[in-house]
């Protein structure tokens, strides 16, 4: 698949592939082509070539509710909530009347049920970062796609959207593609990842112990 700009093309013949259910990462530095690679996977930007296939179904031109509708979930980088809006009316958002589905987020994030009635602009990092995630999972979605969860987080709230994304994860029944420049992370939660660098793959791996290693000789870094 190729993507970009106008005429700059800044995705360059990139295929990555998620199993169901299974954890994937795309790492790579500033500017590689991440975000614009998840913008394509969600239909917020066109290809210029190739396909997009979810669950076999060619997707390629719909748009991104129709993705939604087809299990993809995404948290795009910035843990964009509306400000101000309370945490609950953001939640009400996605899921009016469904208040059962509501709590189930709140017991994964339990963080967010003291800070309900505030409103989502004042959260720290890390609860804004639980309430897009969590506003995501409200859609019920098959492939959580996370962009950079862990930039701008303090370290003990990393480990507990860590902790929650590897509990579905390992049900089976949630998949999880996550781009991100720190190898942490995404490399303990990820099975398979990418290295993604000005735009191409230029490398691949399974996760592991030692994934960080390969991942940093790989990216130069
Ligand atoms: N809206 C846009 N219009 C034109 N060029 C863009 C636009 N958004 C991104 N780019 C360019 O596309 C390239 C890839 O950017 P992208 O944001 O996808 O990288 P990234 O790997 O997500 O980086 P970061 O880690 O900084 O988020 C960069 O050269 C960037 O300048």
């Amino acid at each position: 698949m190729t993507a970009g700009y106008g005429r700059t093309r800044v995705l360059h013949d990139v295929s990555i592939t998620v199993p169901s259910g299974r954890a994937v990462a795309v790492m790579g530095l500033n500017g590689a082509g991440k975000t614009t690679l998840l913008r394509v996977a969600m239909g917020l930007l066109p290809i210029t070539s190739g396909s997009i296939v979810i669950d076999g179904e060619d997707v390629t031109g719909t748009r991104p509710s129709a993705r939604v509708r087809r299990g993809l979930g995404y948290v795009p980088q910035g843990q964009l909530s509306f400000p101000t809006m309370t945490t609950r009316e953001n939640l009400q958002l996605v899921a009016p009347k469904n208040a059962a589905a509501i709590d189930q987020i709140l017991d994964l994030f339990p963080a967010l049920r003291a800070v309900l009635d505030r409103r989502a602009g004042l959260l720290s990092g890390g609860q804004r970062q639980q309430l897009a995630i969590g506003r995501a999972l409200l859609t019920k979605p098959k492939l959580l796609i996370l962009d950079e969860p862990t930039e701008g987080i303090a370290p003990n709230v990393v480990a507990e959207i860590e902790r929650t994304i590897l509990e579905l994860n390992s049900t089976g029944e949630l998949g999880v593609l996550l781009v991100e420049q720190h190898v942490g992370f995404a490399l303990r939660a990820a099975e398979h990842f990418y290295v993604l660098e000005s735009g191409r793959i230029t490398g691949s791996g399974e996760g592991g112990n030692d994934a960080g290693s390969r991942v940093r000789s790989m990216m130069a870094v």
